[in-house]
């Protein structure tokens, strides 16, 4: 066994849990190199056409349609399409509660303990733009991870908090229809990833994160509207974190089910409570994980939120309405709204009283106001489509002015490539990477420099 020490009392547990035969094979697979995965962002590009692109050598991952691995010498986080958010980093065990949550355009969806944004950033692809996506987690430096992570994954429709579920639930009810709890564990099916994970484990175990699962899948069912769908995980294996939970939650709550997940090749169903579903990384190209998929059948229908598209038409500061008339998607002037001079595009939904929670974000912002003219921010360049905005360049991603533009510095333009004057937007090979001021041959940078090529 690979140099990790593993306190005997956790070896012991899983000799128990998976019989003497297969705990052999689990010892043995802390020889194997661990993996390396990235997810494709279906919001901005199809798995086949990032294949045809990408230079990375890459193998599908057999159960996540847009999963990949790629070989530990790569540097995929120093690539400009990374820039462009076209993918995510993210081992593959964990692709999997996202991917098997049926989230569908319009769906209202609560991803309650979300950072750094992993599976948000997958719930919020399947969105495609329509209804909403609450993001939430407890930890504010972590929140804002996750919401870097979602405005460069191009996000619109977004509300990024930073809250104790108790309070989520005061201010929305059961207003969601997809909920993922992806709870905070004791992180046992990590162990091959991150050796530091031994040492967390040891200041705090299985039963510490019971107490505080149970809290939070309380609320979450509270938050579930009837009809909707909730799936809970862990990337642990012990029962307490996972098919103990699940059956509380059954217990506690007639009107809740669980739906049966679909296994694929190597996957393993739940141990004494079958329908859930575990990844072993002794049996599957993955770390250790566990999911079960619940159902609300019945329950108080929650009130409708405002909808803030179907709100009047308003009046918008003339340089901010000459700016979005070079953006050719549909805006709806309802759903703009500025507060301290930042301009948000508000998500279709919004709850009455959900000014009283910590807002890290509510939709997507446009940019800010300045004296007598509207500066479009980071987040804005990344949701959009090269071909929404009228002024573009889009430079090879082997031109040496991809990544100078990434630093920071300033960019010229060929003869061939003509002028520009005014705003531009920056792509690589076509997709969007930020903001430039065109003055003839030059463009100023915009890019946002807390997010520059370091
Ligand atoms: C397993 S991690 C989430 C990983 C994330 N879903 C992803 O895919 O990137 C668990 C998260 O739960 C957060 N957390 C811990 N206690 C919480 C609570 N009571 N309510 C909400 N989030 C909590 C932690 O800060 C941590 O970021």
């Amino acid at each position: 066994m690979k140099e990790i020490k593993i306190s005997e009392e956790f070896l012991s547990r899983m000799r128990d849990l998976l019989g003497e035969e297969e705990f052999e094979a689990y010892v043995k697979s802390f020889d194997e190199e661990r993996l390396y995965g990235l997810r494709v962002n279906t919001l901005k590009i199809s798995p086949e056409e990032f294949v045809k692109i990408t230079s990375l050598k890459l193998h599908p991952v057999a159960w996540v349609n847009n999963g990949f691995y790629y070989e530990g010498e790569e540097r995929p986080a120093k690539d400009p399409y990374y820039y462009a958010g076209l993918y995510y980093l993210q081992e593959p065990s964990a692709m999997t509660p996202a991917h098997m949550l049926p989230v569908v355009p319009g769906d209202k969806v609560l991803d309650l303990c979300a950072a750094p944004g992993g599976k948000s950033t997958e719930l919020g692809a399947k969105l495609k733009g329509k209804g909403i996506l609450v993001s939430n987690d407890i930890s504010n430096s972590r929140a804002r991870a996750l919401l870097k992570n979602l405005e460069l994954w191009g996000i619109e429709n977004i509300c990024v908090t930073s809250e104790e579920p108790r309070k989520l639930k005061s201010a929305f009810g059961s207003f969601f229809n997809k909920i993922l709890v992806d709870a905070p564990c004791s992180g046992e099916g990590m162990f091959r990833k991150d050796a530091d994970m031994v040492k967390s484990y040891e200041e705090h175990g299985p039963e510490y994160y019971a107490a505080i699962q149970k809290e939070i899948v309380g609320h979450a069912v509270d938050m579930l509207a009837p009809g909707g769908l909730m799936m809970y995980s862990t990337c642990t294996f012990s029962v307490c974190e996972n098919e103990d939970i699940i059956r509380l939650i059954l217990e506690n709550h007639e009107d809740m089910e669980l739906v049966k997940l679909p296994l694929f090749e190597g996957a393993s169903d739940g141990i004494g409570l079958s329908g859930c579903l575990r990844l072993f990384p002794h049996k599957i190209k993955g770390e250790g994980h566990f999911m079960a998929l619940l159902k609300k059948k019945s329950g108080q229908v929650p009130a409708e939120m405002s909808r803030w598209g179907s709100k009047k038409e308003k009046a918008l500061p003339e340089e901010l309405s000459k700016f979005l008339s070079m953006i050719s998607k549909p805006l709806i002037s309802s759903r703009i709204e500025i507060k301290n001079d930042c301009v948000y595009y508000l998500p279709e939904y919004f709850p009455e009283n959900g000014g009283k929670l910590r807002y890290l974000r509510t939709g997507l912002c446009l940019g800010e106001m300045k004296k007598e003219r509207f500066e479009p921010s980071q987040a804005l360049a990344q949701s959009l489509k090269m071909e929404e905005f009228k002024q573009t360049i889009s430079f090879k991603k082997e031109d040496e002015r991809v990544i100078r533009y990434l630093k920071g510095e300033t960019v010229f333009l060929t003869e061939s490539e003509g002028s520009k004057k005014g705003w531009c937007l920056i792509c690589v090979d076509g997709f969007p990477l930020g903001f430039a001021k065109g003055n003839g041959d030059t463009l100023k940078n915009k890019y946002y420099p807390g997010w520059r090529w370091q």
